[in-house]
């Protein structure tokens, strides 16, 4: 993806193996600026407060944390406690356990003084998959737009939520990616950036990354989204997945079961793009997908930029008035047209998934035993 024109990725480790570079997202869309993170607890940190997010980029950055612990001490102690750390910072998106567990089992059965440079190596492969499985994402998501471009004649209305763009991901974005496909194929396309309160992901992340790229968009309030639909001002939607379970159940941004609600009643397809590490095979339903409760501040403040051109926050309720912040909700696999991932379009189903992830099988039951700690996670 271009930033100011320039080819970019999300995240970045310098040739000294002394940090990684990110884009702070807190900063975005006012600022863009380039962190190092030097450590991993500085890793961990940046990925609680939000500093990179999205499913994909979580697990990326984590698994650069392990690379960075490697730097300080490569004994299984150490490398354990780094994954005990990072493994707390956000609970929903299962790429940050996929991406810690394959660390361990890449590093573990290696001799110390071998860890370093393999830690570096997977992490960036890691990374290189990513960006091969959104692109693949992006070419099958493309036939679903260039179909219904066909048939309507005209400009494709896509609506999507939160961001799951090349900002939630090494590069590309996985919701974001048939958008960026079809806008190269000169397919004409419009798309609805939904806020995404709290954080307002749409907002600020979504609209920036699609207004650098040159793709048309518009941002709406979430709760215009069941009008847009009911007028028939939205031809298809697609959302990302922090977590989708056995069963089709997706984990997404709160807000999207209402899109998906909202898009059965109207007749609206409703696709979920998603790469294989969010795929939780041992998960039989959404039922169990531990759901992040962020701190109510990012409720009841907001923040944005102030006349003078400050990075400011406001609040917005009353002083005494409490709020609660689920950070992501469940979208029942029924929902679900389909689901787009690097290897094709599958039914939200276990049959659709295990079509289309035959080798998972065996993992279709749940593991006794994760390497993180020594126990499940
Ligand atoms: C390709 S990212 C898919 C999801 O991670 C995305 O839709 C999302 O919900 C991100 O949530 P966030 O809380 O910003 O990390």
């Amino acid at each position: 993806m271009r930033v100011h024109g320039i080819p970019t990725r999300t995240i970045q480790p310098l040739a000294d193996g002394s940090a990684v570079e990110i884009i702070d997202q807190t900063r975005l869309p006012h600022r863009y600026e380039i962190k190092r993170l030097a450590s991993w607890q500085e890793a961990a940190e940046a990925i609680s407060v939000m500093r990179v997010r999205g499913a994909p980029l979580i697990g990326a950055t984590a698994a650069y944390g392990l690379a960075l612990a490697c730097q300080a001490d490569t004994n299984d102690t150490a490398l354990h406690a780094a994954a005990a750390g990072l493994i707390e910072t956000r609970p929903t998106a299962v790429n940050l356990r996929w991406a810690l567990e394959r660390m361990l089992s890449r590093l573990l059965p290696l001799a110390p003084g071998q860890r370093r440079e393999a830690a570096w190596h997977e992490a960036a492969a890691i990374c290189e998959e990513d960006v091969a499985q959104n692109q693949a994402i992006g070419r099958h998501g493309l036939e679903i737009i260039r179909a219904i471009h066909q048939r309507k004649g005209g400009a494709v209305n896509l609506m999507t939520h939160c961001n799951a763009g090349w900002l939630a991901t090494v590069d590309w974005g996985t919701a974001l990616a048939p958008v960026y496909a079809a806008f190269e194929a000169g397919i004409a396309l419009d798309v609805w950036v939904s806020e995404t309160r709290p954080r307002n992901q749409g907002a600020a992340l979504t609209a920036w990354e699609l207004e650098q790229h040159g793709v048309p968009h518009t941002v709406i309030a979430d709760n215009a989204a069941g009008h847009l639909m009911q007028k028939g001002e939205v031809d298809l939607i697609i959302v990302g997945a922090d977590r989708v379970a056995a069963n089709g159940d997706v984990a997404n941004k709160i807000g999207t079961y209402l899109k998906a609600l909202a898009a059965r009643d109207n007749g609206v397809p409703f696709y979920v793009a998603a790469p294989g590490p969010s795929i939780d095979f041992r998960l039989a339903s959404g039922a169990g997908i531990p759901i992040e409760q962020r701190a109510a501040r990012e409720v009841t403040h907001i923040a944005g930029r102030d006349v003078e051109g400050e990075l400011a926050e406001v609040q917005l309720t009353p002083d005494a008035s409490p709020a609660l912040n689920p950070a992501f909700d469940v979208t029942p696999a029924r929902l679900v047209t389909g689901l787009i991932t690097e290897r094709g379009v599958c039914a939200a189903s276990t049959a659709g998934l295990r079509g289309l992830y035959p080798e998972e099988g065996a993992n279709f039951i749940p593991l006794p035993t994760s390497p993180i700690n020594g126990g499940g996670v």
